[in-house]
């Protein structure tokens, strides 16, 4: 049993915060009962026989790494009197969802990635439909290409067939449709480059819609390899067909290549670029060889002089070889004779010409391999103590040392492998899980001293108001002392409320530090939560975990009766939300611990332009102070109200209105107000309104490697949770999860 006292000091401090805020709903807050006491409940999971030889090189660092099972969050009970606190995974699940409708659409690429993962449930129902004859197995793998992302440093690509960075490129995958004369083997692939592809209605398959030419995008990544020699990493994804058989996985890691010919080839009537790789290391069998072919041969055997003949064009003199058995034509795209064979266009029945595909480079010695194939971040971990769990390179997906799948990490304090995970029963099941101890990360490493007491300092000045626009500003030094309180009104709206916090205040007995100390050392099942969106499958970009009151009291709403903990590792961050879920009382209060952070509101899009992104007239369209063309919009709308116009003239107006006016940005609104959000700092939101028509978001700084937000809201009854929800969330109170008063 451990016991633990953070929601004591929560409500503690809502106490602090509530009591004196004339605002807020919340009633005769004493909020008591104080919770004292959760139980965690451990099931020991037996690692099969197949699984020891990796417990046992963990053992040895017992005291970081901890092998015991990863810990249910459902099996997390704070108990107190007739009131139960339960994790309630379905509804946080719920609201996961809630908060990823409002992904940031300026989100950049590696942040979108960042939320993209594999839904975990999923995996474990994916059968192989067929076991090919091949030769071996791929020794990383992963059910889907957001989980490979996350996993790979040598594949970051959410879209494309290449990955490069900075000019040089990592990884290749092929999938799908490759093109025409497209060629794998055990150790060459040729294929086009990718960009200036699309796939039109008629054929459905992707033609070249213009010239690609050297020193262009994918191209100038490519002629830097070829150059350089440097490996790349191939993947090759089911629905390619080259094989002739499907690989095991729907991804599938094959090996390093490199490039050895660039050339141009006349596709759909456009100049298309084409490009030869070789496996570098060709004296170990592809996994991906038929199962019963030849070994490969030594190099020393090889004939390494192999190459196609050079012919010289008589219209432009220059060299180009002879790639296919039916023929010589000139490869050079500015050309007159490119692509022409006997005074004609090439035929498109095409095959490459022995000495093409058999040619060889020259072994090199000690190539440097810009990351391991199989990258062992955990081991890296264990070799390297010092190593902060929350910086955004160690809590990346990692590959299951045992069985080779891509797993992104998704419980807060470790990764557990998927792999079959819904057929337990199947002894090919992986079970492989890694929990770690997060090292503590201290408070001092997180806040910046200059901002530590200096509200405090400003206690006895006088207030300060401040009115831009639709809201006003009031510094109010005074009546939340020691807190400094800065409301931001809203007209209309509602009311925001940041209490700024000092050294004072987060050193009190059971204040801010202690609760950010607490947190760091339970295991409070936060974890990331995966969502399904029209770009794919997501997770959070935040761990999060909501503890909600059940039973009787739940239908108490005049007291916060849910606690919803979130927590954020370097580069996370809550895209735009609001809170205005289905039965949310209208007051929420969040307390921010560890690194700072910045929040923002602004209206959202549909009601500042007063029209959606598809242009369609918002419904009911409220005009609200400080939309955009307010006056003109408020006069149509009273029209309306006044009978002057019918729906249907109002309407036209409308649309008549934004024609002369066209929106001038992509369509969101500027933000209203930002806070910036220290360690120990409170926010209130008050009115129902707010989450209406209001969004929010938090982002953590740059150098914010930790960070909890613990917030409070009330429920209603009609909206709490049903016998139903708690059953589809497997909750069940058992004996010892029920506090017995001791
Ligand atoms: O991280 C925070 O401070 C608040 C997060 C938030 O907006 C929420 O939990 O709804
Ligand atoms: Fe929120």
């Amino acid at each position: 049993m451990v016991r633990h006292r953070l929601t004591e000091y929560f409500k503690f401090y809502l106490n602090t915060m509530l009591d004196d805020l004339s605002t807020t709903p919340f009633t005769g807050l004493e909020i008591t009962p104080i919770f004292s006491q959760f139980s965690i409940h451990r099931t020991l999971r037996v690692f099969p026989q197949s699984h020891k030889p990796i417990t046992k090189i963990y053992r040895d660092h017992a005291s970081r790494f901890n092998y015991s099972p990863i810990l249910p969050s459902a099996d997390l009970t704070f108990t107190i009197s007739r009131i139960s606190w339960l994790i309630n995974p379905y509804r946080a699940t719920c609201m996961a969802g809630k908060r990823l409708r409002g992904l940031d659409s300026s989100a950049d690429q590696s942040d979108r990635q960042l939320k993209r993962i594999l839904r975990p449930e999923d995996e474990g129902t994916e059968e192989i439909k067929s076991i090919p004859p091949f030769h071996g197995e791929p020794s990383v793998w992963a059910t889907s290409r957001t989980s490979l992302c996350e996993s790979l440093p040598y594949y970051r690509s959410v879209q494309g067939s290449l990955y490069h960075k900075d000019g040089v490129t990592y990884g290749c995958l092929i999938d799908g449709d490759s093109g025409i004369r497209f060629h794998i083997d055990e150790e060459v692939v040729i294929t086009r480059v990718g960009g200036s592809y699309a796939k039109p209605t008629t054929t459905g398959q992707l033609e070249l819609t213009t010239d690609q030419s050297r020193g262009q995008g994918a191209m100038k990544f490519l002629e830097n390899a070829l150059r350089d020699k440097s490996p790349i990493a191939f993947i090759v994804g089911d629905k390619n067909s080259g094989l002739h058989r499907k690989p095991p996985h729907r991804y599938n890691v094959m090996d390093f290549f490199q490039v050895t010919d660039l050339w141009s080839e006349k596709i759909d009537g456009h100049v298309g670029m084409r490009v030869r790789y070789e496996k570098i290391n060709l004296s170990e069998k592809s996994w991906w060889a038929r199962k019963g072919s030849a070994d490969p041969v030594p190099h020393e055997e090889r004939d390494l002089s192999l190459c196609p003949e050079h012919v010289v064009c008589e219209t432009c003199k220059d060299k180009s070889p002879r790639l296919f058995n039916e023929g010589w034509m000139c490869l050079v795209a500015s050309c007159p004779q490119f692509w022409r064979m006997d005074g004609a266009e090439a035929p498109q029945d095409l095959t490459y010409a022995e000495t093409f595909l058999n040619k060889r480079e020259v072994p090199r010695i000690g190539i440097r391999y810009p990351f391991p194939l199989k990258p062992n971040l955990v081991g890296d971990l264990l070799q390297n103590s010092s190593l902060r769990l929350t910086c955004r390179d160690n809590w990346r997906g990692i590959v299951c040392p045992l069985c080779g799948k891509c797993i992104p990490r998704m419980f807060w304090n470790g990764w557990k492998c998927t792999w079959k995970a819904n057929m337990q029963s199947d002894p090919t099941a992986c079970k492989w899980v890694c929990l770690m101890n997060l090292a503590t990360v201290p408070l001092h490493s997180l806040t910046s001293n200059d901002c530590q007491g200096a509200a405090s300092l400003d206690q006895f000045r006088p207030s300060e108001y401040e009115s831009t626009g639709f809201y006003q500003k009031t510094t109010d030094y005074i009546s939340s002392h020691p807190y400094v309180r800065v409301t931001y009104t809203i007209s209309d709206i509602g009311v925001v409320s940041h209490f700024i916090s000092n050294q004072g205040i987060n050193e009190q007995l059971r204040g801010p530090d202690a609760i950010f100390h607490s947190l760091q050392n339970s295991n409070l099942g936060l974890r990331r939560y995966p969502h399904n969106t029209p770009v794919g499958e997501t997770a959070t970009a935040h761990f999060a975990q909501n503890y909600k009151v059940v039973g009787e009291d739940a239908i108490e709403t005049s007291q916060p009766n849910e606690l919803l903990l979130i927590g954020y590792f370097e580069g996370m961050k809550m895209g735009y939300h609001d809170d205005g879920e289905k039965g949310l009382g209208p007051t929420i209060a969040s307390l921010s611990l560890g690194g700072s952070s910045k929040m923002t509101l602004r209206m959202k899009a549909k009601y500042f332009h007063g029209q959606t992104s598809s242009n369609c007239i918002t419904k009911g369209d409220p005009v609200l102070k400080g939309c955009r063309l307010e006056e003109e919009r408020r006069a149509l709308r009273e029209e309306l109200d006044l009978g002057i116009k019918d729906q249907q003239a109002y309407e036209e107006a409308l649309k008549a209105l934004f024609r002369q006016n066209p929106k001038k940005t992509t369509g969101m609104a500027p933000v209203a107000v930002t806070m910036n959000l220290h360690h120990g700092d409170m926010v209130v939101m008050n009115g129902a309104l707010l989450q209406r028509y209001y969004e929010h978001s938090v982002v953590p700084d740059k150098n914010s490697i930790l960070r909890y937000a613990l917030t409070a809201r009330s429920i209603s009854p009609g909206s709490a949770m049903t016998e139903a929800d708690l059953e589809r969330s497997g909750f069940q109170l058992t004996g010892d999860q029920v506090y017995d008063g001791h």
